[in-house]
This record gives C-alpha cells, sequence and structure tokens, in this order.
C-alpha cells in the first residue's frame, strides 16, 4: 500500500486511512502509510541528514536496533541496485529496523537502478512509513533526544494502539545494549575487492604491501574495499576472535570496523582483545565503534549522546592538520574526551558540537576516529586516514627490522 493508492476510510472513500503508525515510547503516535515489510518493528528512533546515499545507510551494520527518519523529503527516487550494498552479507536483514520518509516512494529513475526500494524493502523486511510530517519528528528529537517506538504496518489499517504504546514503553534503552552479535561474520574470510571506479565498477586489489586483520563488528564494504585499494591482504574474522587467533595470523596492523549499539556494552570480548594487541604493538585503526572500543581499551570512557550525529555533512576538524573536513556520520554514543588517560591525544573534533572525533596513542602505534573516511565526500579511493595506517605499519616494520 502506498500513499498515493490511499485506503478507505470507515465512512467510504473520503478520507485515505493510516496503514502504518509510528508510536513513541512517550504515547506520541505518528500516522502515515505503509512501506516495505509489513510488520512491527521496534528500534531507537534517529534521523539522518543525508540527501544521497539512502541505500549504503539503510544497508548500515551498524544501524541494527534503529529506525532512521530521513530529513530529506524524497527518498528512492534513484531505486536501489546490486551494487551499493555495505553490509558484507547482501543478503543480511540485521541492519536497520524501519524508515520514515516524507514523501512516498517514486518509480525509480536511475541508469544503475535494477529494483523499486518498496520491492527492496520489502525483501530485506525493513519496515517503513512515509506521509510523516519529517521536520516535526526531528524537531521531537532535538529537543527530547533519540526515543524508542515501534513502527508498525498493516495495509488494513487496523492497529492496537494501546498495545503498541504499552510495547514501546517498555523497550529497552539503547545505552548497554550489546548489538555486534547480530551482525557481525560467523566466519573469517579474505577480502580483495578495491572501490567502484568508471567504467568497470569494482576491482581486484593488484599488489600487496601489509596484512592487515579486520575485527568485524559490522563491517562495511568500502572500508574493506579501502585498505585493498591500499595494498592490505585482508583478513576478516568474527567479533569474538581471540588476540592469540588473530596474532596466529600474524598481521601487521588490525583494523577495528564499525558497529551497532553501545560500545561499552561489549566489554567481555572486544576490549580485552584490543588491549592485548596494543600490548604487543600492533598498529591498530578503529572507525566509530572500533574507535569508541580503543578508547575504553585504554581507560577511556564513553557517552550516549542525545540526537547523536547522522548525516554526510559534518564538519570535523583534523587538530593535527588543523584542516576541516566535510564528514559522514553514524553515530549516537561518543567518546568523553575528558577520560582519556595521559597517553592519548584527542586528533579530531567536531565542529557541530565540540564532540570528539578521534584519537592517537602517543606510546603506541594506534589511532582510530569517529566519522566514516570511506563514505564522505571527497577523494575516497585515497582518503589520508588510510594513508596514516599504511604509514604506521611502514614505520613499525621499519623499527622492527632496525
Ligand atoms: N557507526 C558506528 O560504528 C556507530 C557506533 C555506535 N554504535 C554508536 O552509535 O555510536
Amino acid at each position: 500500500m502506498t500513499a498515493s493508492e490511499g485506503n478507505p476510510g470507515q465512512d467510504g472513500w473520503t478520507e485515505p486511512r493510516a496503514t502504518a503508525l509510528l508510536v513513541l515510547a512517550d504515547g506520541t503516535v505518528l500516522e502515515g502509510f505503509g512501506l516495505g515489510a509489513i510488520a512491527e518493528a521496534p528500534g531507537e528512533v534517529c534521523f539522518n541528514t543525508a540527501m544521497t546515499g539512502y541505500q549504503e545507510i539503510l544497508t548500515d551494520p551498524s544501524y541494527a536496533g534503529q529506525i532512521i527518519t530521513f530529513t530529506f523529503p524524497h527518498i528512492g527516487n534513484v531505486g536501489v541496485n546490486d551494487e551499493d550494498t555495505e553490509t558484507v552479507n547482501a543478503a543480511s536483514s540485521s541492519g536497520v529496523r524501519g524508515v520514515v520518509l516524507h514523501a512516498d516512494i517514486t518509480e525509480p529513475s536511475n541508469w544503475r537502478a535494477s529494483r523499486h526500494l518498496d520491492t527492496w524493502l520489502k525483501a530485506r523486511n525493513i519496515v517503513g512509513i512515509c506521509g510523516v510530517d519529517t521536520r516535526a519528528l526531528t524537531a521531537l528529537i532535538r529537543d527530547k533526544g533519540m526515543p524508542n517506538a515501534i513502527l508498525a504496518h498493516n495495509p488494513d489499517g487496523v492497529f492496537d494502539v494501546p498495545r503498541l504504546k504499552q510495547q514501546a514503553a517498555a523497550l529497552p534503552d539503547m545505552a548497554g545494549l550489546d548489538l555486534v552479535p547480530l551482525v557481525t561474520a560467523a566466519q573469517r574470510y579474505e577480502w580483495s575487492e578495491t572501490p567502484w571506479q568508471w567504467p568497470a565498477g569494482y576491482g581486484q586489489r593488484e599488489s600487496v604491501a601489509h596484512k592487515v586483520v579486520a575485527i568485524d563488528y559490522g563491517m562495511k564494504r568500502n572500508i574493506l574495499r579501502l585498505l585493498a585499494k591500499a595494498g592490505c591482504e585482508i583478513t576478516v574474522v568474527p567479533s569474538t576472535t581471540s588476540a592469540d587467533d588473530i596474532l596466529a595470523l600474524k598481521p601487521d596492523g588490525v583494523f577495528l570496523s564499525n558497529g551497532p549499539g553501545d560500545p561499552a556494552a561489549t566489554g567481555e570480548y572486544a576490549v580485552p582483545v584490543i588491549k592485548q594487541l596494543l600490548d604487543r604493538r600492533i598498529p591498530t585503526f578503529g572507525i566509530c565503534l572500533g574507535h569508541q572500543m580503543l578508547a575504553l581499551a585504554i581507560g577511556g570512557q564513553t557517552m550516549k549522546m542525545k540526537q547523536g550525529h547522522h548525516g554526510a555533512n559534518h564538519p570535523v576538524q583534523d587538530k593535527t592538520t588543523g584542516k576541516v573536513e566535510i564528514v559522514s556520520m553514524n553515530h549516537g554514543f561518543a567518546v568523553d574526551p575528558a577520560t582519556l588517560p595521559a597517553n592519548a591525544t584527542e586528533t579530531h573534533v567536531s565542529l557541530f558540537d565540540g564532540s570528539n572525533c578521534g584519537i592517537a596513542l602517543n606510546d603506541r602505534p594506534a589511532f582510530s576516529v569517529q566519522h566514516h573516511p570511506e563514505a564522505s565526500p571527497g577523494p575516497q579511493d585515497s582518503h589520508y586516514l588510510f594513508t596514516r595506517f599504511i604509514d604506521m605499519m611502514d614505520a613499525e616494520k621499519a623499527k622492527t627490522a632496525a
């Protein structure tokens, strides 16, 4: 059912009846028209300000347990294709649970499109709603923080609102939730694909200079492609892989991936492993959840943000160079810079709200950033942060050789 088709009201065809409801934990009910899967999806509602890249956003495993409200009103115009999916397991539907749109989805208009977004949402079991005043919902999130909610879609327009309200109010807080097990790889695998280039599409790594183990907390393909392009032979390992098993692969460096949920809730398996790798002076690079867990591993703390950062136009300053970058962001937790130990330096900061966006260790070869360089505007196949990681591995190799 789409908004343009509508549904008859109880007294005839005068009023289109709501076929989807977004029921917030505080009892607020937003009505609209259902899209995607016919189901009920619980999640934390965030807003994303990106004007493009919805397929990559909707397939970012970091969004597990969340419902995304797009502030850009027209989503779906270019359809979806078979190439821009970020989840490594293309069939995986364990990421985002729901999507809130202002306008109904139009017919796809793009030469790369292979499907309508609505059909694709159904196939991935993602519930959607359109016809929502997304500006008002965004304002609500900015005022009150990201609420829990249930997004319900029923083409018949019949909803048990009191039950939905009760269930929404009873949902657990995102703080304290470890969602990595939902999205991490079941088995280790090798990666050699490089970024997309006109006209050939995705390529294959040509030469190998470094061996990297990437720990999968919710890995995205384009990060792996940039590592491959930089000359890394990559083995991706599940999130619970021990430090001994990682060291047995003799890595020149370790990459800590992005991922969903509360970084502090991954304590038992992730942080102790990262600590051991740091003690062995393995060069380490972390992005987003990986950044937050590197901070935890050195004794820092993370905290829940009120509205989080989700979008493609966030200004971040690299304090080591003074340069300001416009970056992609997707996080609801942040490292508290006041808790960083003396052997760590804050390297990046958000110019939007001053929150921490990067750290480097002074006594060991390790650094990490909160934002997503592989998804940020600019020359993505040669991003300087990936070069920094390569340089770090080179420097450490030179040191051990000397
Ligand atoms: N993209 C990510 O890796 C997100 C990290 C973490 N789940 C957060 O929300 O802050």
